[in-house]
């Protein structure tokens, strides 16, 4: 099916959608209708149609979702049905984290190498993938289909690292590093900030104690 031009704000909320049809399946949920969806999602059920909607709507009325259609549908849309080969480059504490997350690659996203400067780490092997040295890295990329780097290494290397990637042809870099980078327009950043989550989570909390320490004091007044 040829999808329209969808907004990223719906493009956003797919992988979510897509977690929840995965945990429905799981339970051998078959269909679903956009009001139970909506419960368990916390997404008003008019969202939910007119998300669902951008891609010919997969719903048929009194029936609700077919939920592995729905689920093949969205996976197909988010690119996850083909394989996407990656390589991590830094493998200290977080790309070694990433690199022993398995399910990744349910995804399709296959780990096929991991990179350090670090003599030391050389050879030690990640889920069985051996570390290697970080100037075997163009030559790596000359053998080897490579569409994805995952970069969790310090920020001043990352931009060096990123232009070896590109000029070698990846495509696609998840950048952990703290630093937004440029790129062509050809090759697609995401950049990860998890401390930005937290910042948002730090936010929510401190407005709810705000909130309730306001109501305390309209209580004992
Ligand atoms: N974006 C986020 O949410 C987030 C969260 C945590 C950490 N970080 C960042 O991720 C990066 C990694 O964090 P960490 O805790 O794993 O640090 P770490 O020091 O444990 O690991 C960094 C690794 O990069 C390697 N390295 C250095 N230069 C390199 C190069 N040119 N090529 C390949 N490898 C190289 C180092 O030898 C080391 O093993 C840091 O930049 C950190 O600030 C980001």
């Amino acid at each position: 099916m040829e999808a329209k031009e969808i907004s990223k704000a719906v493009i956003k909320r797919l992988p979510r959608y897509y977690r929840y049809l995965g945990e429905l399946i799981e339970e051998n949920v078959e269909r679903i209708s956009s009001g139970d969806l909506s419960k368990k999602m916390h997404v008003t059920a008019s969202q939910i149609r007119q998300d669902l909607n951008n891609f010919g709507g997969f719903g048929q009325q009194g029936y609700g979702y077919n939920v592995h259609y729905l689920y093949m549908e969205i996976g197909k849309i988010l690119g996850l049905d083909t394989i996407h080969p990656m390589i991590i480059v830094g493998a200290g504490n977080l790309g070694q984290a990433l690199a022993n997350y398995s399910d990744f690659e349910k995804r399709g996203f296959r780990l096929v190498g991991i990179f350090d400067v670090n003599p030391v780490l050389e050879g030690i092997s990640v889920r069985g993938i051996g570390i290697q040295m970080i100037n075997t890295l163009p030559e790596f990329l000359k053998e080897n289909p490579v569409e994805i780097a995952i970069l969790t290494l310090p920020k001043h290397k990352a931009k060096e690292m990123a232009n070896v990637l590109i000029k070698n042809g990846v495509k696609a870099i998840w950048n952990f590093a703290h630093i937004d980078l440029d790129a062509p327009e050809d090759v697609i950043v995401e950049n990860v900030h998890l401390s930005e989550s937290l910042m948002t989570l730090s936010y929510n909390l401190s407005q709810y104690r705000k909130e309730h320490v306001e109501e305390k004091k309209e209580t004992e007044n």
